[in-house]
């Protein structure tokens, strides 16, 4: 039992984040097992109904790997492990002064994801974390931990030019890229270069979807002064996701008032988003403008060596040497974004230390056999033809004709180039796929499509826009 927990705990942190292995498995206490029954107790009912809804199927399979029988996980709940404390009412909270966050008693489990505390705050804690809680900046995002290559570098340079000079160079610095591609990490990064320079500074970080909650806790509690007071009256503000505004024009129009309130008292802005401003839906007019007033940089998916380089790295900071030919094969077989990176690794690092064995290609292919097989699945030269023809409103046949009007030769080399980016296909059998072109053919279309993804932002976006459909 006791060897089980042990085992179980040790998978379930390499699985996890720091956060969220602390603030949810730390405090489980196994406490029996028989006849195919395990029982673990949780020390309040809001974890123990976060860990049925998030982790228990996890825990059922090890238990049941284990012990190699289907196993029966019940959590149950233990109030002696932890007797019930005072949570802060908001009489005892700074609602009013600090919105949501520090106010709000319970923080949502989603922001795990934005490194916001997981756990809700009660007595003393509460009073600890508030400095903290206020910037709700993560330490760990730093620069020195953000792994840099060609899809980022403007975007690291423009971040390094705004932490050393806020409120002065580009206000606001507008991030925009697709998903788990830094652009979260890099604005943490700043905040912490901020804070590690200037410890006086009033900064906060907040994702957009959290804004839009304070709004309308503001609107339900008549509280728009203190809401005004307190976005106005700050010395950086860094918002995550604004695409989440799209459509709330409540939220738009305090944010304007924020945004102009900052701006014209020289306070640093940093904004993240999905897409580039004028492609955010629902956002009115004479926020997009304002949006673009700065410095709008991009933040592209990272290329191969990059990838590598973010393995090697992230491993290392787990303490384990990714030998060269690993950190390739998964870098090549995942090229989404970093988060999926991530997320492969802590798979392959757990997979190898619950079986005992090196990592090697072999290990890392049983590991992410899910993983590599819906990739494989979903990215054929076929589904990319498939995918650019009706994106472009072209027929699919027009990918393989001899046909050379404009309208069709350009989405061809599009497609050409997505299937060398994509899949694992050569020049020749790309050409071959193409309506039997030569592979000269197919290396003169990669190279342009990649050299007007660069200059071009609009053909960048349509790439993108095609990336992402493509990897579902
Ligand atoms: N260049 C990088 N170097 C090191 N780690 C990175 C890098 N880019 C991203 N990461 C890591 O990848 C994960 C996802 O990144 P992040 O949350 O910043 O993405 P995002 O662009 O904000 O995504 P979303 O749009 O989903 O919010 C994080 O753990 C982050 O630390």
């Amino acid at each position: 039992m006791e060897n089980f927990w042990q085992t179980c705990s040790a998978q379930l942190e390499l699985e996890l984040t720091p956060q969220q292995f602390s603030a949810w498995i730390k405090p489980l206490v196994p406490l029996d097992y028989e006849n195919g029954k395990l029982r673990i107790a949780a020390p309040n009912r809001f974890k123990l109904d976060w860990v049925k809804s998030q982790f228990a199927s996890r825990i059922t399979a090890l238990a049941s790997q284990y012990w190699e029988a289907p196993i029966e996980v019940q959590f149950v709940l233990n109030p002696s492990l932890n007797p019930p404390r005072a949570r802060p009412t908001e009489s005892t909270s700074t609602a009013a002064s600090v919105p949501n966050g520090a106010g709000a008693p319970a923080m949502h489990p989603a922001d795990v994801r934005t490194g916001d505390p997981v756990t809700p705050p009660a007595g003393n804690e509460y009073a600890n974390q508030r400095g903290r809680e206020q910037s709700r900046i993560n330490t760990d995002l730093t620069f020195e931990s953000f792994v840099t290559g060609k899809a980022n570098q403007l975007a690291r340079a423009a971040a390094i030019q705004v932490a050393n000079n806020p409120g002065v160079s580009y206000n606001p610095l507008f991030f925009y890229g697709g998903v788990g591609l830094g652009k979260t990490h890099l604005i943490h990064a700043i905040g912490n270069q901020v804070m590690a320079d200037q410890p006086g500074a009033r900064i906060r970080y907040i994702h957009a979807e959290q804004y839009v909650r304070d709004v309308v806790t503001a609107y339900q509690r008549k509280g728009f002064d203190d809401f005004k007071h307190y976005y106005h009256s700050l010395d950086m503000l860094l918002i995550d996701d604004i695409q989440f505004f799209g459509g709330k024009s409540r939220t738009q129009e305090e944010f304007f008032y924020a945004f102009e309130a900052l701006i014209a008292a020289k306070k640093q802005i940093i904004i993240t988003s999905d897409t580039y401003p004028k492609e955010i839906t629902g956002m009115d007019d004479r926020l997009i403008s304002r949006f673009d007033s700065g410095l709008t940089v991009a933040i592209e998916p990272p290329e191969l060596e990059m990838r590598v380089a973010i393995l090697l790295k992230k491993a290392k900071s787990e303490g384990v040497t990714l030998s060269d030919d690993v950190a390739f094969f998964v870098a090549k077989h995942l090229r989404s974004n970093v988060r999926e990176l991530e997320g492969a690794l802590r798979k392959i690092l757990a997979y190898s230390r619950f079986h005992g064995k090196d990592i090697s290609i072999d290990i890392v292919k049983e590991a992410l056999k899910d993983l590599l097989s819906v990739q494989n699945r979903q990215i054929s030269v076929e589904n990319i033809q498939k995918t650019v023809a009706d994106f472009f409103n072209i027929k699919v046949a027009d990918m393989y004709s001899k046909r050379r009007p404009a309208n069709i030769a350009r989405p061809r080399q599009i497609a050409m180039y997505l299937a060398k980016e994509l899949t694992q296909k050569s020049l020749p059998e790309i050409g071959e796929l193409f309506g039997g072109r030569d592979h000269t053919t197919v290396l003169h279309a990669v190279r342009k499509i990649a050299q007007d993804r660069t200059k071009n932002p609009e053909c960048n976006h349509e790439l993108h826009v095609l990336e992402q459909t493509l990897k579902g």
